[in-house]
């Protein structure tokens, strides 16, 4: 077996008291996990129309039931779970009747990402992320004034390197330019909506740029994860030290001209802007360039004079020189079968033992097999809220191949 052996499994079940001091009573499928004074009811909604799992927190001392803000992608609605505590600070949700690829969420409660928003919401905040397998390469976040060549040069990486590289499509509030397509080069949206998606915590970082908003979905850096590629963001100084603020571990380049005549040059000649419109932006180089020099926030500066000498220069600082980009990376094939769904036991326990959660699924999968024992590995966990938390290892073992590991 994969599991640790002599370990005596501890079983979890959640909800055994039903009903509050003040009346409250759980509704089916909710469950409870209690950290200090504070109860967390997960499942169900007051709102029953609602598609995703909700999130009430009853406070002990006070009697008194409150609905935080939920930051991150929720997970949708299941007809059963189990919630587990992890370090004080997370709770772990499996979904029962699911795929493997949903059945792992983390509601973050009390970690240093969480105490952050509380601050900035000054409400009760906690936050989903999804566990999914594998790690992720950090993001590379390039920044640089107006027209020194950021895009120039990220469209040069990811042309040689198609398959390793994916641009995190930023939202923006102005106006498309010419060639400019909705989805591929921004998201272009309307200011009221950015300013409600932000309210919602839709985004990783924003920030007003030459009079627009600008801002990074947390969704729009995970999509790019989920591809197995390494996530480009282009953005300006206010954003990357959001970023490096963030729970997004990132590496930090600044582009930098030959001079600031050459930047207006570069900028008049790219002719995309009035001329209102290049005063502004030169008037916001100085303070980038200034900022972006001295922050101590980026870890490389490169100065983009010569394009292919700056460009051997960003290829050097991402290990690539001398790395044909062509190759796709090999997809991972798993031979062996794997069930497709993970189905939680009736009483929905699960044990822990260590850092794995077992899991006796009931399986129509394996033929004469009326259950199998499905593992989340969580030992190799990384990152957090917002959007994913990576590191999950899963898998399945079949009853009847003793010591066998399905790896899904
Ligand atoms: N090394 C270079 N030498 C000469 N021209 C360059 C060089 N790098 C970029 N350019 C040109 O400068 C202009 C601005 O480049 P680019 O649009 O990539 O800048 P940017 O930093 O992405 O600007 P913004 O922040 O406004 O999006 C473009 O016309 C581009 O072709
Ligand atoms: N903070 C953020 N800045 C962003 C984002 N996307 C782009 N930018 C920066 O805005 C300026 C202007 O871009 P332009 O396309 O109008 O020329 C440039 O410096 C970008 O780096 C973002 O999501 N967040």
């Amino acid at each position: 077996m994969c599991i640790d052996q002599g370990e005596a499994p501890a079983f979890f079940l959640d909800d055994l008291d039903r009903e509050f001091s003040n009346g409250f009573a759980l509704k089916g499928s909710q469950t409870t996990t209690v950290i200090g004074d504070k109860t967390y009811v997960i499942g169900g909604t007051d709102d029953e129309s609602a598609s995703t799992i909700g999130v009430q927190i009853f406070n002990r001392s006070t009697s008194e039931v409150t609905i935080p803000t939920v930051l991150g992608t929720k997970p949708k609605q299941c007809k059963d779970h189990a919630a587990l505590l992890l370090n004080e600070d997370r709770i772990l949700i499996v979904k029962g009747d699911s795929t493997p690829e949903d059945c792992a969420w983390l509601l973050e409660v009390d970690t240093k990402f969480v105490k952050q928003q509380q601050n900035n919401f000054e409400t009760e905040v906690v936050a989903w992320s999804k566990g999914v397998r594998g790690d992720a390469e950090k993001p590379i976040v390039i920044s640089g004034p107006s027209g020194v060549g950021k895009g120039t040069l990220i469209a040069k990486l990811m042309k040689e390197f198609p398959f390793m590289f994916g641009f995190s499509v930023s939202h923006t509030t102005r106006s498309p330019r010419e060639k400019e397509k909705d989805g591929v080069h921004y998201h272009f949206t309307d200011r009221s909506v950015m300013e409600n998606e932000i309210k919602d915590g839709k985004f990783l970082e924003f920030a007003s740029v030459h009079g627009n908003l600008y801002g990074t979905s947390v969704e729009a850096v995970e999509v790019v994860a989920d591809a197995g590629k390494r996530c480009i963001l282009d953005i300006d100084v206010q954003g990357a030290r959001s970023v490096s603020e963030s729970s997004l571990e990132a590496i930090f380049i600044f582009i930098c001209p030959p001079s600031f005549e050459v930047l207006e040059k570069r900028l008049r000649d790219r002719g995309t802007e009035t001329e209102e419109q290049i005063q502004k932006r030169l008037r916001n180089a100085r303070a980038e360039l200034q900022q972006g020099q001295s922050s101590g926030l980026f870890e490389h500066i490169l100065v983009n004079d010569d394009l292919e000498t700056c460009y051997e220069s960003l290829k050097k600082v991402l290990g690539l020189d001398g790395i044909a980009g062509t190759t796709p990376k090999p997809k991972f094939e798993n031979a062996n079968p794997v069930p497709k769904f993970v189905d939680l036991p009736v009483d929905r326990s699960v044990s822990k033992i260590d850092k794995k959660i077992c899991i006796n699924c009931r399986s129509a999968e394996l033929e004469n097999a009326s259950e199998q024992l499905f593992v989340l590995d969580l030992s190799s966990l990384k990152g957090g809220a917002p959007g994913r938390t990576r590191g999950l290892n899963m898998y399945a073992i079949d009853p009847f191949a003793n010591g066998i590991k399905y790896e899904i």
